[in-house]
């Protein structure tokens, strides 16, 4: 892939220089939880990236703040195509922002917070290389300035602790990597036993432990970074009210490195085993985050009927983190993940999941924000609305609505073969086979996301409610699998050699998204009916899928097996078989 990218620089420049938003994210106007706040930070690509040709692919969008746009390039058989993902944060920092800035704009406020006996965490996600050590440390630095500065009211004393967490094992950093015991007692309060706490009182002793600690954290070379880290490095402020003997804390985490798949290759059983610990404590993390900020914003009669349950017991890590999940432990918790990432196109698998993780924990908060079905779906369109949706975004020379649709509503373009579909496009002069597919893919791509933001609401936001591809009218069932395929419909197919060598299928399960009859005919020699279809390609994450509806590819009915259900599920913004 990375060979790919290299021999398409150019081209790639182009089509990002071209690239206008499509549907232009909306302005955020949202709310989310206050008591979650997501930043973005993009780092520099470092000398031997830019040495390597690879240019930037992640862009924070000027007019909109906190979108970020992400540009991929596919390996389209005609030619190579642009893909464009748009993600929203609260904040965005840029390639030249500094770690001042993320401690201005982010995380200043978690200081009078804790200093106030409330629990601030910050969490530094990313993949492996994007700088979160870069970032943790200089923060821990910033904020104990400011702890022992910053002249708050009243007087506290600070303890500083630092651990470090490999699968289920605890080690102390500040003394030469002890292991400790992460113990609950009898109350229900987890302890780090063994762990060492310094009463600091100087930036100068807190910038020589913090040192100390850094030399003692485990690392491993991974392709991506040579001092990669392979636990979370979790760092402890305590701060204690000797007026009341209350205490607040300030946590600071450096997550362990998501690595991209290509570097797992390159690893033996042990790395592999490590690399699905690492997920499974990201992923558990990720429910715990949402549902503590979730149980917030409940009211307190929803909390007595839904009684939730954050399940922090599920990884050592948000065990140890218990009281800031635990909806039971009463403290005021607030939290901010700063999700980092590597700009450079060869990174931009990765980056993508990293800023889909970013953007699942921002919880909207009930009653406000898309309280709306989105915009109206193609699918009710009139003729005149289908009419003036075309003129205005069928990009240049505009296609006309007369010859694309004279007459019917949005749902009977939608059922228009994908041959007539382009060949009434291409009779308006100057449109080319290439803007009228992209057109179509575009009214589709509508269409679907009108179906997905209807399962965006607010309430089903914040369960992960899923959208189906199963047919609504469960009476269709009973008909044979041949004569029930239908636009939208996901099947399992079995394809030949050819297909499998243009569209470079893997092994395993092959899915195809139906989108249109293809005309019956001459060119099929058996005879059937044949279908234009999308690829349902596997996702990023285990078990999930995606459709790209930029791949599309023709097939014989008699090369589908069954109906495949496909549920889409929010959160992680990918699709799942329904068992
Ligand atoms: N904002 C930045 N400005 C300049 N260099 C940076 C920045 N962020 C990171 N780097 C550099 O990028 C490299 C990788 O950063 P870092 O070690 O912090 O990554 P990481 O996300 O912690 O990786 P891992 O998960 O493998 O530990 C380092 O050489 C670091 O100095």
């Amino acid at each position: 892939m990375e060979q790919f990218y290299l021999n398409n620089v150019s081209l790639y420049d182009t089509l990002v220089g071209r690239f206008r938003p499509a549907i232009p994210v909306k302005p955020d106007t949202t709310t989310t939880s206050p008591s979650i706040d997501v930043g973005v930070r993009i780092r520099p690509l470092l000398n031997d990236e830019n040495a390597a040709d690879f240019p930037c692919a992640v862009f924070p969008r000027l007019r909109q703040p906190g979108v970020v746009d992400i540009h991929d390039l596919y390996n389209h058989p005609r030619k190579p195509v642009l893909k464009s993902f748009a993600y929203q944060a609260d904040k965005v920092f840029d390639q030249g922002a500094t770690t001042e800035d993320v401690y201005d704009d982010l995380v200043a406020d978690l200081v009078p917070y804790a200093w106030n006996g409330g629990i601030g965490t910050l969490f530094a996600y990313g993949q492996t290389g994007s700088g979160k050590t870069f970032t943790v440390s200089q923060l821990e630095e910033l904020v104990t300035e400011s702890l022992l500065e910053n002249n708050l009211d009243g007087e506290r004393e600070i303890y500083l602790t630092i651990i470090d967490l490999a699968g289920n094992s605890a080690f102390d950093l500040l003394q030469s990597r002890k292991p400790i015991s992460v113990l609950e007692d009898s109350f229900g309060v987890t302890h780090l036993a063994g762990a060492d706490e310094h009463h600091v009182k100087s930036k100068e002793e807190v910038r020589t432990l913090i040192e100390q600690a850094a030399s003692f954290r485990l690392s491993a070379p991974t392709l991506r970074n040579d001092a990669s880290s392979r636990s979370h490095g979790i760092c402890r402020l305590r701060i204690k009210n000797t007026a009341d003997n209350s205490e607040g804390i300030l946590y600071l985490i450096d997550l362990a490195g998501s690595e991209a798949a290509r570097d797992r290759s390159a690893h033996g059983l042990e790395r592999m085993k490590e690399y699905k610990e690492i997920n499974m404590s990201l992923s558990v993390l990720k429910d715990c985050i949402r549902g503590r900020v979730e149980v917030d914003v409940m009211s307190t009669e929803e909390k007595k009927r839904r009684r939730p349950r954050v399940p922090f017991r599920q990884s050592a890590l948000t065990r140890i983190l218990k009281h800031v999940f635990d909806p039971e432990s009463g403290q005021a918790c607030k939290t901010v993940v700063l999700a980092c990432v590597n700009p450079s196109l060869a990174d931009v698998s990765p980056s993508k999941n990293t800023l889909r993780y970013a953007e699942t924990l921002r919880v909207l908060l009930p009653g406000v924000g898309e309280t709306t079905d989105g915009p109206k779906p193609p699918m009710t369109w009139t003729n005149a609305e289908l009419k003036d949706w075309i003129s205005k975004n069928s990009g240049t020379p505009p296609i006309s609505p007369e010859f694309l649709a004279p007459t019917g509503s949005g749902a009977r373009l939608l059922q228009l073969t994908a041959s007539e579909f382009e060949s009434r496009c291409m009779k308006t002069p100057g449109v080319t086979f290439e803007q009228a597919m992209a057109f179509r893919s575009k009214l589709w791509q509508l269409h679907i996301d009108s179906k997905k933001s209807r399962n965006t609401s607010t309430s089903t936001r914040a369960t992960g409610a899923m959208f189906s591809s199963r047919d609504q009218d469960a009476t269709n069932e009973k008909v044979p699998f041949q004569k029930r395929i239908r636009p939208g419909m996901i099947v399992s197919w079995e394809p030949s050699a050819e297909q499998c060598s243009t569209l470079g299928l893997a092994d395993g399960l092959k899915l195809a998204a139906v989108l249109s009859p293809e005309s019956v005919g001459n060119d099929n020699p058996a005879g059937g009916q044949r279908y234009r279809c999308a690829l349902v390609a596997e996702g990023e994450l285990p078990e999930a899928y995606e459709i790209h509806l930029w791949r599309q590819f023709v097939i014989d009915a008699e090369q589908m097996e069954q109906e495949a259900i496909l549920e889409y599920d929010v959160p992680t913004r990918q699709y799942f078989i329904a068992v």
